[in-house]
């Protein structure tokens, strides 16, 4: 063994005499290294999850099971392995990238973890071939489990998200499109949905994509209208489907468990259908008669009264709300509206949001039909 082996940076270069390793023991460290590393990195990662799990879903249920694999990461961390630890020595920790420091969201934050808990099961799972073969089995189970939690949890942050969501808009075509969409969420909006009844396909599918691009950047759910197809060519969290739009069952098929599905419902038959095929919540509407859709009927205030005592899932009232009469809907039952003009049409969407929201949330009810919470 040369001096400089002995070279260890934690005594300041001060040369230590050790019993030289012989080569076999030199690679034992190293792979201890690798292992005592990557469960470190695996625990602190489903830490990450776990705190999301409990103060931001308030899910006792996830919290735990990630409680229990962190256990289970220590129950296999063992002294032998911490004792090979060399943090002064380990030429990573001053690795980081840029996105690791800053996330755009929680979505972000939570997918950056996972894979960084994946990561590292698969690592220990190599290595620890050459140090517990028991050991390389168990982190095997436990990163199916992992990909079985992230996808349980990345699907019902869209659901957690939808149900924070008070105010939906709904897009009209236009120059200020992308615009007057970010002013919005400046205000607070969490829920868009893309709705272009007659633009070319080329047109849709290249603002669906900056949609969706600016609406997860600011953490919020983006729905496309109508259109499955292009909700999944963008990427998009769902879709919205009316009475004449494809069947439910159809596009829970085609778009999966977690992506989110709303329904357009006018009178109580079409809200009880909705809720029996699964959908993720109804519109409620139109409250009143609108030019946003010439010709179709009002289902009045006495439908979101319905709503209110009837409806299992969030439901947005939808048609003609305004500032002006946002506190009668209210009134009637509604804790979640859906707007086109009074946002897209704003010549400050930012204040109206916030004005929407603060009406919506000061002024809520307890919800009456919501088995949902
Ligand atoms: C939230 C919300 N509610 C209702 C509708 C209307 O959907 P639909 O009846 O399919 O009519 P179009 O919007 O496709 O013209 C909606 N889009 N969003
Ligand atoms: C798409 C839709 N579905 C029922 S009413 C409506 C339009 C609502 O538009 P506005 O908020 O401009 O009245
Ligand atoms: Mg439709």
């Amino acid at each position: 063994m040369k001096e400089a082996d002995c070279y260890d940076k934690s005594t300041n270069g001060v040369v230590v005499m050790v019993e030289p390793y012989s080569q076999t023991e030199q690679i034992q460290q190293v792979v201890y290294r690798i292992l005592d590393a990557n469960l470190d990195r695996a625990r602190e990662g489903l830490r990450i999850i776990e705190e999301w799990c409990r103060f931001g879903l308030n899910n006792a249920q996830l919290a735990a099971q990630c409680k229990k694999e962190r256990q289970e990461i220590a129950h296999w961390h063992t002294a032998e392995l911490r004792a090979a630890r060399n943090t002064p020595g380990d030429p990573g920790t001053d690795l980081t990238h840029p996105q690791e420091e800053q996330r755009t969201s929680i979505k972000s934050l939570l997918q950056a973890n996972f894979c960084r808990v994946q990561e590292a099961l698969r690592v220990l799972e190599e290595y620890s071939k050459l140090y517990n073969p028991n050991m390389g089995k168990a982190c095997k189970q436990m990163r199916y489990r992992i990909y079985t939690l992230e996808s349980t949890l990345m699907g019902r942050h869209r659901q957690q998200l939808l149900l924070r969501s008070r105010l939906y808009l709904v897009t009209s075509p236009g120059d200020k499109l992308l615009e007057t969409v970010e002013a919005a969420l400046k205000g607070g909006l969490t829920l868009v949905q893309y709705r272009d009844k007659t633009a070319d396909d080329t047109v849709r599918l290249q603002q669906a994509k900056k949609l969706r691009q600016l609406c997860h950047d600011y953490g919020a759910i983006f729905l496309v209208n109508d259109r499955l197809d292009l909700a999944l060519a963008v990427d998009a969290d769902g879709v919205h489907l009316g009475q004449q739009d494809l069947p439910i069952a159809i596009a829970r098929e085609l778009l999966g468990p977690h992506r989110l599905i709303g329904r357009s419902t006018t009178k109580a038959a079409e809200m009880q259908a909705a809720i029996a095929e699964g959908a993720d919540y109804v519109g409620v509407g139109p409250v009143y008669e609108t030019p946003t859709k010439e010709g179709k009927a009002a289902a009045g205030l006495e439908y979101v009264s319905y709503a209110a005592k009837n409806c299992s899932i969030p439901w947005f009232a939808i048609g003609g709300i305004d500032p002006n009469n946002v506190n009668e809907v209210i009134d009637a039952g509604a804790n979640r509206v859906a707007v086109v003009r009074s946002l897209m049409q704003a010549e400050q969407p930012t204040l109206v949001t916030q004005f929407f929201l603060s009406q919506l949330i000061s002024r809520m009810k307890p919800e009456l039909g919501m088995s949902y919470v």
